[in-house]
């Protein structure tokens, strides 16, 4: 029988005898793009095969619901990635199986970024931005990059607590001199004394332990036993995951040493039962690893806003007016002015929807034969979601979809006034970059809320123009998350006082009174 069902595999490029598609998969710096082509030859589903491994890519939102959602029970799990393991894969949330420790770790991460949760970090979350606005405009001495992960690392502050994010166990996140430069060997994993920068690495090192084709051993899973002296790859992830694991111990007891309110996620893991199940060693680690998938997201998507406003003056003009209309220029943005700002809601959508920061996730595994539409879909499959293929779906989003254009999550409002959300992204995400099912993003609310909160006050204070020269957008390393590189533009007040204005603001700040 399940010979006769393999015949009804998801259509899928030929392959080579043995190695199947992996030629053409590795090596593909931005795989989702190949992924995304095929997606318009194949359809919703795409058959790999990759070495002998099944591979169903999920191409289109509808297939998403139904398998990951609806059927979630069944597509929770990760498959095995032998160097990931190594490196201690079971023990960082977005790598874990379907395991109990994933469950209490995604219970104890719940708690304090689900919707309501989110609310409590609107002032954190304010205060931010003004902080990062002041930057872009008046620190001649940091990179973009560096400015945009230096704010991003607010989530630091309820991971670690506020005070300890200001001691200095965590100095680059207060003067924001963080140097940040994802090593370029990621086999190498830097750890430095600069908490920002070793999170964005231990990201990285993550990540490309995952992506197709990085590491011969997941395609032999024999040489799984060659001893750590004849085979580098074990012997530098078992070193790493030991080296992990001792800075996120270091930067866990520094937060309960400092956390003198018990309010920060340390605490409550150490106080109250929402640590419950968890071991000492995962309470570390579930900090560690949450504050590397908070960081670089959010850091990456606040550059590919700067970036898409020097290519798109028109959408920036369009933002400016809505802020000038509802802000005004004798108050900041606040959360409370949400409802009244369709247009950046719909930049915020845009830019998530454009440049997804993860383009294609860690894989999900089919832990049973299943079939969706016609197709089979075999058990022990490994499942991958082309989050960048659904985003850039023309039945969805119309022919543009390369461009970047608020207006598509637009409509004209009834009552007279421009425009305001269609209805069916007011509640929605309107794009597909969080994931889907029992592991979606957990962080999501927190990170719709900076990039709110981030691009508003950005836009509201500054003029973000392009300078000479392009953009180089190339990449160097393999990885599964899309970062940009560093690139510089010009910011300037939009109104005169604004310098004072900005000062006044930040010295009311209970962030900034309680450092002082
Ligand atoms: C723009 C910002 C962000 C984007 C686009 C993003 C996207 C994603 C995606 C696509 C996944 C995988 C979902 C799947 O497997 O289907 C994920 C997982 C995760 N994200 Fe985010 N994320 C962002 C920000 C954050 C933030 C701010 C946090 C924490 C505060 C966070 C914490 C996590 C964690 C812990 C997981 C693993 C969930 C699990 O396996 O159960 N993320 N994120």
């Amino acid at each position: 029988i399940k010979m006769r069902s393999r015949r009804n595999l998801p259509p899928g490029p030929r392959g080579w005898p043995i190695v199947g598609n992996l030629p053409q998969v590795s090596g593909e710096g931005q795989i989702w793009c190949l992924l995304t082509k095929w997606k318009y030859e194949y359809g919703p589903l795409t058959y790999l095969n990759l070495c002998g491994q099944d591979v169903i890519v999920i191409n289109s939102r509808p297939a998403a619901l139904e398998i990951l959602e609806r059927r979630s029970a069944m597509y929770s799990d990760r498959p095995r990635h032998i160097v990931c393991e190594y490196l201690g894969g079971e023990m960082a949330m977005p790598f874990t199986g379907y395991t109990k420790t994933w469950q209490n770790m995604r219970r104890a991460t719940h708690e304090v970024l689900h919707h309501q949760a989110a609310l409590h970090y609107h002032p954190v979350q304010t205060e931010e931005a003004i902080i990062l606005v002041q930057k872009l405009l008046f620190d001649h001495s940091s990179t973009l990059r560096e400015k945009l992960n230096a704010s991003a690392a607010t989530m630091l502050s309820v991971m670690y607590g506020r005070k300890a994010v200001n001691s200095s166990f965590l100095p680059s996140a207060l003067v924001g001199k963080s140097n940040v430069t994802v090593s370029e060997t990621p086999d190498k994993l830097l750890i430095t004394s600069d908490i920002l920068q070793t999170l964005a690495n231990i990201g990285h090192r993550f990540t490309s332990s995952v992506y197709p084709g990085s590491y011969l051993v997941e395609a032999l899973p024999i040489l799984e036993y060659l001893p750590e002296s004849l085979a580098k790859w074990k012997r530098d992830a078992v070193s790493d995951r030991k080296r992990m694991g001792k800075a996120f111990q270091t930067y866990y007891e520094e937060a309960l040493r400092n956390d003198e309110n018990r309010g920060s996620l340390c605490a409550r893991l150490t106080d109250t039962s929402l640590g419950g199940g968890l071991t000492y060693e995962e309470k570390w680690w579930t900090i560690g690893v949450v504050s590397v998938a908070a960081l670089e997201t959010t850091s990456t998507t606040l550059a590919y806003f700067i970036f898409a406003m020097t290519l798109y003056p028109r959408v920036q003009q369009k933002a400016h007016e809505e802020l000038d209309q509802v802000i005004g220029r004798t108050q900041n943005p606040m959360f409370s002015d949400m409802k009244n700002l369709p247009y950046i809601r719909a930049v915020v959508k845009e830019i998530l929807r454009w440049n997804p920061p993860l383009p294609v996730i860690v894989p999900r595994i089919a832990l049973e034969d299943d079939w969706y539409e016609n197709h089979f879909i075999p058990k022990g499959a490994a499942i991958l979601e082309n989050l960048w293929g659904m985003n850039y779906d023309k039945d969805v989003y119309g022919p543009d979809v390369e461009e970047f254009r608020p207006e598509r999550f637009l409509q004209e409002s009834e009552k007279g006034d421009e425009y305001e959300l269609k209805p069916d992204v007011e509640n929605e995400d309107g794009h597909n970059s969080y994931g889907f099912g029992r592991r979606k993003c957990v962080g999501k609310y927190v990170a719709d809320n900076a990039l709110f909160i981030g691009i508003c006050t950005i836009l509201w204070a500054v003029n973000i123009e392009a300078v000479e020269g392009k953009i180089d957008l190339a990449r160097h390393t393999l990885d599964t998350v899309n970062p940009i590189p560093d690139f510089q533009c010009k910011f300037t007040p939009r109104f005169e006082g604004l310098d004072t204005f900005l000062q006044q603001l930040r010295d009311n700040f209970e962030y900034f009174k309680q450092n002082k």
